[in-house]
């Protein structure tokens, strides 16, 4: 899997406010860092700056690989049942055997016995563990992590914890935005809120 990541004195600006400036960050194969940070530092907008879908105001950013963004919404059509929702976005990341992409996938997450019940009728919890599956079978080297730990059980973040270690493991890298602790071994710790620009 080829993926790496760097960002280099990075700054972000929304809605005319300088939320972050000076963020630089180096990951290669298999590595990891965990985004800190209160709530509006930044988090969100770094990993949409890194997913290529805004601008960053200074610096640079250079992605190798494709990326996969696990943000609040899941993206999968609700009317669908769950595996068949998945088949539809595997299919389209072009890799071979989509079904059993998709298969693997849902064993990661444990919702493999529920690859028929339509994806309105998941619950909060399962619901974000679809839309972690949908990463999973996606195949992307670089994971950007929004939050992936909200509305988890204990035992869904261990699961989630353990889709982590086996895509480094694989040579993927990880970038998790989280309130919440989460055990990835090794990761660099970026605390966007040491980041935030000084009033004049
Ligand atoms: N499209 C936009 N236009 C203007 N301001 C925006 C836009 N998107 C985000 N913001 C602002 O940028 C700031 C940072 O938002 P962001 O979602 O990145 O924070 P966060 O650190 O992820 O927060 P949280 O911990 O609550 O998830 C917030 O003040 C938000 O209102």
């Amino acid at each position: 899997m080829i993926a790496s990541l760097a960002l280099s004195d990075v700054a972000c600006r929304r809605g005319g406010r300088l939320l972050f400036a000076g963020v630089s960050l180096s990951l290669g194969a298999g590595g990891a860092a965990l985004i800190s940070g209160p709530n509006g530092c930044g988090k969100s907008s770094l990993l949409r700056l890194v997913a290529g879908f805004a601008r960053s105001f200074a610096g640079t950013i250079s992605v190798t690989g494709r990326v996969a963004l696990l943000g609040e919404a899941s993206a999968l059509d609700g009317d669908r049942r769950l595996a068949s929702a998945l088949l539809f976005w595997a299919r389209l990341d072009g890799l071979p055997d989509p079904p059993a992409r998709v298969a693997d996938a849902l064993a990661a997450v444990a919702l493999d016995t529920l690859g028929d019940v339509p994806v309105r009728l998941l619950s909060t919890g399962q619901r974000r563990r679809a839309a972690l599956a949908r990463v999973i079978a996606g195949g992307a080297g670089l994971w950007l992590l929004d939050e992936p730990a909200t509305g988890l059980d204990v035992a869904s973040i261990a699961l989630l914890e353990q889709a982590i270690a086996r895509h480094r493991a694989a040579g993927g890298v990880v970038l998790v935005a989280t309130h919440q602790p989460l055990d990835v071994s090794g990761a660099l710790t970026l605390d966007l809120f040491a980041h935030q620009p000084v009033a004049a």
